[in-house]
């Protein structure tokens, strides 16, 4: 069996006359960690809408583990409108939606925050498994055995416990210096027993010491939950350090991918984006 846990192929977002996303093709390997990187509007977090579900893409394919999860193809109005690449080359339609992809074992963060701001450390955790089991009918319909909700308490705690959150855990979540609620942010994604971790922006807003960490982290991260990463993010120290591999958008299209190595000395990535990255 192949190794390949994510890949794109043809993938465009057309929002009306905008191509946020233009024809991208990309592939994640079990256990890498790779980047997307680019300007700001390049179409990173877009990409990241589309293989978890959020937006149908315009056109293009996502399979998560060798399956296709999203199909999609210019109908409608879109079929005049459409001005990416690859018309036609697709005809069919599979949508599967956030939760489901969830399910399957994709789990994100997001570039601002999302916690329930006035709960517990715990609970915030605590609810991020129930989220996940939410479409079980047993779940659903309230029937939760104590066994398995105990079990939940107890998975939660040893969550916190591993990402160093466990002295925490009776904090207010908004209360957290906001390192810990990054780290928070990502135990709840973690909380839904991922294979695939989508980071958006991991870093933004630390400082050089707490981007140090997390980059010690998202390591530790990956090898204790057996995880394949992939990571949207401007820390640039951050990026040449903890990728295997880096994907450069702009204007929505690959402009280059590779090594780090590869990425810092191509002119192309200079001129588009490092030479005026912001790297706090
Ligand atoms: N829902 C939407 N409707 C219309 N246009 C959108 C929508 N979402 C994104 N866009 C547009 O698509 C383009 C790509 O935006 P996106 O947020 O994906 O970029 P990004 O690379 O994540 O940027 P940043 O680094 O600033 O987060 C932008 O021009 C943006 O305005």
């Amino acid at each position: 069996m192949s190794d390949r846990v994510l890949s794109l192929e043809n993938v465009t977002m057309q929002f009306g006359g905008v191509v946020a996303v233009n024809n991208l093709s990309l592939e994640v390997n079990k256990g890498e960690i790779v980047a997307l990187i680019g300007p700001n509007g390049a179409g990173k977090t877009t990409a990241f809408n589309v293989i978890t579900g959020v937006y149908a893409p315009t056109n293009g394919m996502v399979y998560f583990k060798e399956k296709p999860i999203i199909s999609n193809f210019p109908q409608g109005k879109m079929k005049k409108l459409y001005s990416g690449e690859n018309m036609g080359k697709y005809s069919e339609v599979i949508r599967k939606t956030p939760d489901v992809i969830t399910k399957l074992g994709v789990a994100r963060t997001f570039q601002n925050i999302r916690l329930f701001k006035n709960l517990t450390v715990f609970d915030n955790v605590l609810i991020a498994k129930h989220m996940n089991i939410q479409s079980n009918v047993f779940s659903a319909t309230l029937r939760l055995n104590r066994k398995e909700e105990a079990n939940m308490r107890k998975e939660s705690m040893e969550l916190l416990e591993i990402l160093g959150l466990a002295h925490l855990k009776d904090e207010i979540s908004s209360s957290l210096p906001y390192g810990q609620q990054r780290k928070l942010e990502i135990a709840r994604a973690l909380a839904t027993k991922p294979s695939l971790l989508l980071l958006d922006e991991p870093a933004a807003g630390m400082n050089p010491h707490e981007t140090h960490d997390l980059t010690q982290f998202i390591r530790l991260l990956k090898d204790d939950f057996n995880l394949t990463v992939l990571m949207i993010e401007h820390h640039m120290n951050l990026v040449m350090e903890i990728s295997d591999r880096i994907y450069v958008l702009d204007f929505g299209k690959l402009i280059a991918s590779g090594t780090p190595a590869d990425i810092q000395s191509n002119q192309r990535v200079i001129d588009a984006y490092l030479g005026v990255a912001d790297d706090e």
